[in-house]
């Protein structure tokens, strides 16, 4: 095998940016969501990571029918994560791996996963991604409506510039450890201009200069406790204005906060619904491990099943309308009380 395969251009695979305007509009919506100006609730909801473009996009097409039943409580956009940062080892996701064995035909990624964006756009639903590789941010960016910079990388100063540029709301999240400053920092450090790297749309190495990014802010993921109760989104919030920066968290209901136990979602959703519905405006949004079926399956060996995640356990489809629905009521209630 040689030992490097030329990838296409950036232009080359965005094309015209047929879904621009849409996207717009979808990020200008999770930004008003995000400083309250909206008082709906941002919900992040979808697969850990997708394997089967297919089966992605039939779950996509069951989440997009209740972003349009629960639209006047919630803003529903969903997870197409086609990357996948790792602790050692393991499948990093569609777009470097698109035959799941480790060969990385990258190229091939890059066109697959592309079109699964586009596919998902189609049902008018935002996407959410999280930018694991920063050279591979270009090929997809313009489709993203919602950003995260993960625990693993979120001190990372490539990732921080990259987001300082992107433009998107961008979510940082707790590193693995369940500190908060790390996070903080980045937040900090993605509203700065900078000047860093990139890749232009002609594929060259280009330098980029960053605007900075007003909408960066908090995502509460746990560590080895969670940090999801009552009081530690209220120490969050204290964190938050010691330094400087906007009261407002997204909460992830998965990873440290349920220990990578999916039946322990509902439980942590259902007590963020009795935060929002008890007045607390500052939980903007809420993460959802979810797809179609209950739990996760090994990537490696044999054939793999389409409807179940190849990494994290998610929720089924089926307890996942259950708890829509709940944190929908919930902010029905906020909205009252308020
Ligand atoms: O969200 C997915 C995983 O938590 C993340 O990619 C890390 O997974 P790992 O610890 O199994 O490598
Ligand atoms: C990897 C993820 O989360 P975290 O960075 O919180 O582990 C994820 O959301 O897929």
């Amino acid at each position: 095998m040689p030992d490097q395969d030329t990838l296409p251009t950036p232009a080359e695979v965005t094309g015209a940016r047929p879904l621009s305007q849409a996207v717009a509009r979808h990020r200008a919506t999770i930004d008003a969501v995000l400083a309250r100006r909206d008082p709906r609730l941002l919900v992040v909801a979808g697969p850990c990571s997708v394997h089967d473009p297919a089966a992605a996009l039939d779950y996509a097409r069951l989440l997009a029918g209740a972003a349009e039943r629960f639209s006047d409580d919630l803003v529903i956009v969903l997870r197409a994560y086609l990357e996948k940062p790792r602790t050692v080892s393991g499948w990093t996701g569609l777009l470097p791996d698109p035959t799941l064995d480790g060969k990385g035909d990258i190229g091939t990624g890059i066109r697959l996963g592309r079109s699964f964006l586009l596919d998902a756009a189609g049902t008018g639903l935002p996407l959410a991604y999280e930018f694991v590789d920063p050279l591979l941010a270009h090929y997809v960016a313009d489709l993203v409506s919602w950003a995260a910079v993960g625990a693993r990388t979120v001190a990372s100063q490539p990732h921080r510039h990259l987001a300082s540029w992107l433009p998107m709301p961008v979510g940082m999240k707790n590193c693995v450890s369940g500190r908060l400053d790390t996070a903080v920092q980045a937040i900090r450090a993605a509203g700065l201009p900078h000047t860093f790297p990139g890749v232009a749309a002609d594929g060259r190495l280009t330098t980029l200069r960053s605007a900075g990014n007003p909408a960066a802010h908090l995502v509460l993921r746990g560590g080895p406790v969670p940090n999801y109760d009552a009081a530690s989104v209220a120490a969050a919030l204290s964190t938050l204005h010691e330094a400087g920066l906007p009261p407002r968290v997204v909460v992830d209901a998965s990873h440290g906060n349920s220990g990578k136990d999916h039946h322990r979602q509902p439980a942590v959703a259902v007590d963020l619904a009795t935060q929002i519905a008890d007045g607390n405006n500052a939980l903007a949004g809420v993460m959802l491990e979810s797809y179609l079926s209950d739990g996760n399956q090994p990537a490696t060996g044999g054939r793999l099943r389409p409807d179940l995640s190849v990494t994290d356990p998610c929720l089924s489809w089926d307890r996942t309308l259950p708890l829509l629905e709940t944190l929908a009521t919930a902010v029905r209630r906020r909205r009252q009380g308020s």
